[in-house]
């Protein structure tokens, strides 16, 4: 990041935070310079230090997101590396990694390290690239694995995200491969075959709407599959946007064995549930404060491709099972998927819409919908966790002396009643808009500098 300068010379600004609950303790003041958390403890001296009043705030370590879209290079007229970072502060984050599914396709080392390079120019979170598994996303040939890990952009995990790695011999080869420097596989579990032509999940309501349905079993097949090849070759499997009760259990099964698995589930598929495709806008998760508008239970027309999304929203049993594993640890984190598109791809008929959803300005808020306000569990499976899945050693690390200054302070006794028109991203598919959410991110720092204060981007 780039350091304000007074006479050529580089000065590192001193924050004071004062008053800032931290996980597991009480109100206390953080004082952060050269880029570190320096002193922890009450009654700091604020002397030459820009004072930010966290007077019933919540201090976070900054989130990490595992599963993030930004569209650059290729799209960039529905995101870019700079939109999407700063969406990613202004959501607590201070690291993203960025899905390989750009045009060109992230699979070469020269990719990888222009979406790092312009993460750094941006300089308003960590961009980590993700590679491509196969050239292309085509599924037919492993890409340069090695040359991305070796590169600037010191790739760690390798995903063909929005394709699933449907051949068993290349999934075998590719967890393979990353062995050699502790890399890690994110798979889309979907098999293929059992999707073509799926619009929403397979269920009571595709048969009521009349669309074609995307059964549950298409991903635990590709996730029971995977986590025995994981076991088999003794490498790290991720298993990406987990979305059905029979994926818990797969995962349980694997975990119990020892496999090293991990698995991220989204906002989304924790809180929304396909009846919302119909029209019901219904919530699955604790009743919200406040009205929704659309109404909770409220019968709309329904078919609003805002609500499309790979994998599709599932039943409100299989919200509840995912909540259940995120909160037992089954499920390691929280990644938003988040997945921006044009108007021109999501304001025309549901069955030519693209799949996807924004996720990065509203996780936060609908996790605290979700959960409750168990600070430990979020910091743990928005930050710390994920944070150590991708390798991001001065991310995720709760506020202590010597500690990179990645940080987010939340306000938890805010409401906020979510506005697309408001929205850094460049595009607009927020499945939130009108609805009424707790929590609100006041600040973000990235290494001891704000990216976000009183709630607005700095830069
Ligand atoms: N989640 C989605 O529905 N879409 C993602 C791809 C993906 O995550 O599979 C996208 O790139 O738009
Ligand atoms: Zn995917
Ligand atoms: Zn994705």
């Amino acid at each position: 990041m780039s350091k304000s300068t007074v006479g050529g010379d580089q000065v590192t600004p001193t924050y004071l935070i004062r008053g800032a609950r931290v996980v597991g303790g009480g109100p206390t003041d953080l004082l952060v310079a050269g880029g570190v958390v320096t002193r922890v403890g009450s009654g700091l001296d604020a002397r030459g230090a820009t004072v930010v009043d966290a007077d019933g705030l919540v201090a976070l370590p900054g989130l990490v997101d595992l599963h993030t879209h930004l569209r650059e290079p290729g799209r960039e007229d529905a995101e870019t590396v700079e939109s999407g970072s700063r969406a990613a502060a202004l959501g607590g984050y201070t690291a993203v990694c960025a899905m390989a599914n750009t045009s060109p396709v992230a699979d070469t080392a020269g990719v990888v390290e222009q979406v790092w390079r312009l993460g750094r120019e941006a300089g308003l979170v960590d961009v980590q690239p993700i590679g491509a598994v196969t050239v292309g996303l085509a599924g037919e040939r492993l890409a340069e694995l090695g040359a991305m890990a070796d590169s600037a952009a010191r790739v760690r995990i390798f995903s063909d995200d929005g394709h699933c790695v449907a051949d068993p011999r290349l999934m075998r080869r590719a967890l393979e491969y990353v062995k050699a420097f502790d890399g890690v596989i994110a798979q889309h579990a979907e098999e293929p075959r059992l999707t073509e032509g799926a619009q929403m999940h397979e269920g009571e309501v595709s048969t009521r709407l009349g669309l074609t349905g995307w059964p549950a079993v298409a991903e635990e097949a590709i996730i029971a599959r995977d986590v025995l090849l994981a076991e088999h070759v003794g490498s790290r499997l991720h298993v990406c946007h987990l979305s059905t009760a029979g994926s818990v259990e797969v995962l349980r099964h694997a975990k119990a064995r020892g496999v090293r698995v991990t698995a991220e589930v989204t906002p989304h598929h924790l809180l929304l549930t396909d009846e919302i495709v119909g029209g019901r806008r219904e919530l699955v998760g604790p009743a919200l404060a406040g009205p929704t508008s659309g109404g909770a239970g409220t019968v709309g027309t329904g078919y609003d491709p805002v609500f499309k999304v790979n994998p599709p929203l599932r039943t409100a049993a299989d919200a509840a099972a995912l909540r259940e594993a995120l909160i037992e640890g089954i499920i390691d984190v929280v990644a938003t998927d988040h997945a921006p598109h044009a108007l021109e791809d999501k304001e025309c008929e549901w069955a030519y819409a693209r799949p996807g959803m924004l996720g990065l300005e509203t996780a936060l808020s609908v996790l605290l919908s979700v959960l409750g306000e168990r600070w430990d569990l979020i910091a743990e499976r928005m930050s710390r966790t994920p944070a150590r899945i991708a390798g991001l050693v001065e991310h995720g690390r709760d506020p202590a002396p010597g500690v990179p200054a990645n940080l987010t302070l939340v306000d938890p006794a805010a409401r906020r009643t979510v506005d697309p028109g408001e929205m850094a991203s460049r595009s607009r598919n927020t499945p939130y808009a009108g609805m009424t959410l707790p929590g609100r991110i006041v600040a973000t720092f990235l290494a001891g500098e704000p990216t976000v204060l009183d709630g607005k981007a700095v830069r």
